[in-house]
Formats: C-alpha cells, structure tokens, sequence
C-alpha cells in the first residue's frame, strides 16, 4: 500500500529522521528542503543539528493537532494508541525485526513491555517515533486517530508522542537551561502564550528539578555532556517534565540508575500522570514496576506481543525467568 506523494502544504526540511522515519517501503521521501521553517518548531531558529532539532520538535508537543476527532471510547476513556499486525524491518538490510506486534492504549494507562534481550522492544518504541533506522513493511499505528504512518516524526511529537532514549546524546554547545527555555518557549508561541523570560522559566523549571533531585547547576551545563549514565536519564525526565506529553515512552528508564535515583525518577513520572496522559515503559525489572504501577504488562517475543496481563507476569518474570512466563 502507498502513502500519497506529500505536498507542498506539508513540505519541510528534512530531518535525518524524516528522510526515512515510519515511512512503509518504497513510500517518496519528504520533498527536500527549500529553506522554509517547519511549522512544527513554531518559530525555533533552523536548527542544523538532527538531535537538537529532535528535541526542540519535542517543544511543540501538545499544541497544533489537539482537535483531532477521538477514534472511540473504552468506559468513558479515549482510545490513545492502537496498534495493529505492525511489521518492520532495518532500513538498511530489509531484516525483519517486528513480526506483527498489536496493542491498545487508551489515556490514562500505563501499560510496561518486557522481554528478552533483542526480541524488538527498542525498535518497537523507535518505530512509534518515526526513526529513520526502520521502515514500516505493514500493519497499521493510529495515534488518537491520525495514521502515524502519514506522520513525519515532528508531526508525530506536536501530536502528543515523547520518547526517552535508552541512550540519550549529547548535545555539545548547548547548555541544558538554554535549551529547554527555547523548547518550551517554542511551545507557549504554539499555544499562542507569551514566552518566558530566562527569570520566568527558572521559576518554572525549578520545582521540577527538584522533583527529581538534580542540582540546579546542571541547567548551565552542555545537554548530556559529562553527564552519568543516571544523570542523563533523570534530564530525560525533566524534558518530559518541562515540555509534557500524551504518551510518553520510556526505554528503560531504569538503567544504570541507583535507588534514590530510581525512586525520583518515578515520583517525577507519577506526578506527570493525569487520567489523559499515559506511558509505555520498556524495562527488565520488576523493581521499577513497583514505584510506577503499570495496569498491562506486555511480554515481547520475536517481534510480536505474545503475553499481555497484570502485574504477576512480571513476577513470575523475577522468580521463574521467561520460561515461567510461558507457561503461565
Ligand atoms: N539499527 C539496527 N541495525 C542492526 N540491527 C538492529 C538495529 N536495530 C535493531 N537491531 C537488531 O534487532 C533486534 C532487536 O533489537 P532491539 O533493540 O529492539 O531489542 P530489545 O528487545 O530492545 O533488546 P534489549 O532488551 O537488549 O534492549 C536485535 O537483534 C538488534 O541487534
């Protein structure tokens, strides 16, 4: 099946994540850039850097497509995310990595996956973003009833979509303060709200920062530069924290943080839920699963959700490994 050639409507420049991002195969690439500024950064300086450019898309979140229609409702909820018989594979080598994955979210859920190491979990949650590393062969992605399919990756973040990597970057010569002040200015001009002045966001950023229990000197420092493995996890969830989100998608948010870490880290996530906002996490661990309570565990086999169900799968997970999960 062939997405429709985009148009001049929707042109922008590309982003090393456009080129490719959630495409289905042999779809046209975005047309390429004509030095136009994409009106999903919302007035933001060009930005020539890919990872900059991603997380001043995240700015715009929440603001331009919030009128799409809801697709339908689950005991009075809106269905978020609906996943159906989704397939992809490298962009690079054509490998099959998702083998048919299905899953609903509607708002105000969290819902975890786990599963085995290289069974597709991080590729499933870089496919739900756009990344360019993965095309799209089938299947269907509906985020509040748009196709993410026909979405670039910044459509997919104005949309309300904000992923924590399991690996996030640095972004060298500019600091953490500066850029979130941009991002989440970017994001008050969508909205049509003054901007913040440097004192106005301090006032605003502070009392996040102390949720998670980082220094304020971690503002005047480069993004992620230096940073611990725990660090750049807890300024993860701060960009969650300033800019906000529908569905959040943490990738092992747990990783290489100690339990004081751990533990603000899941405050900060907890604080963030409302009964319209939801988070998909991806972990191995039961211990994060008891500081952020999911309703769904999903096991990932393959490619594929194979098991969905409560919290005792993760249990069983911890005491009997895979194998006592398969014959539960
Ligand atoms: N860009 C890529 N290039 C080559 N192989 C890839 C790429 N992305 C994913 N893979 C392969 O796809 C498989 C699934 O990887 P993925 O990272 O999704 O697994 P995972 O379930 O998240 O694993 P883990 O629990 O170890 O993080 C692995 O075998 C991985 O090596």
């Amino acid at each position: 099946m062939a997405s429709a050639p985009p148009s001049l409507s929707t042109a922008r420049p590309p982003t090393a994540a456009s080129l490719h991002g959630g495409r289905r195969r042999g779809a046209l690439p975005p047309l390429p850039s004509c030095g136009v500024r994409p009106p999903s950064l919302g007035g933001l300086p060009a930005l020539r850097s890919a990872p900059l450019r991603r997380f001043a898309v995240r700015a715009a979140l929440s603001t331009a497509d919030r009128s799409a229609a809801p697709v339908e409702s689950g005991g009075g909820k809106e269905l978020l995310l609906e996943v159906r018989d989704l397939t992809a594979v490298i962009a690079e080598t054509g490998q099959e990595i998702l083998k048919g994955v299905d899953l609903t979210i509607y708002e105000g859920e969290v819902h975890a996956i786990m599963g085995k190491n290289g069974s597709g979990k991080s590729t499933f949650a870089k496919v739900l973003v756009g990344h360019p590393d993965y095309e799209v062969t089938g299947g269907s992605m509906m985020f509040k009833g748009e196709n993410l399919l026909e979405m670039e990756p910044e459509d997919r973040s104005l949309a309300g979509l904000f992923m924590s990597f399991q690996s996030p970057i640095e972004i060298p010569g500019v600091s953490n303060a500066d850029f979130l002040n941009m991002a989440y200015n970017a994001r008050r001009r969508k909205l049509n709200q003054p901007e913040l002045s440097p004192i106005e966001f301090w006032a605003y950023v502070y009392p996040k920062l102390d949720l998670l229990n980082m220094k304020a000197d971690f503002l005047n420092r480069n993004v992620n530069e230096g940073f611990s493995g725990g660090e750049r996890k807890r300024n993860e969830i701060l960009q969650l924290a300033v800019l906000g989100a529908e569905l959040a998608i943490l990738d092992e948010i747990d990783s290489g943080l100690d339990v004081d870490a751990l533990r603000d880290v899941a405050k900060s996530v907890n604080g963030l839920l409302t009964p319209k906002n939801s988070v998909l996490m991806i972990t191995h661990y039961l211990r994060l699963l008891e500081f952020i309570e999911p309703r769904y565990i999903h096991v990932m086999e393959n490619g594929k959700i194979v098991k969905t169900g409560d919290i005792s799968i993760a249990k069983t997970l911890e005491k009997e490994g895979f194998k006592g999960v398969s014959e539960m």
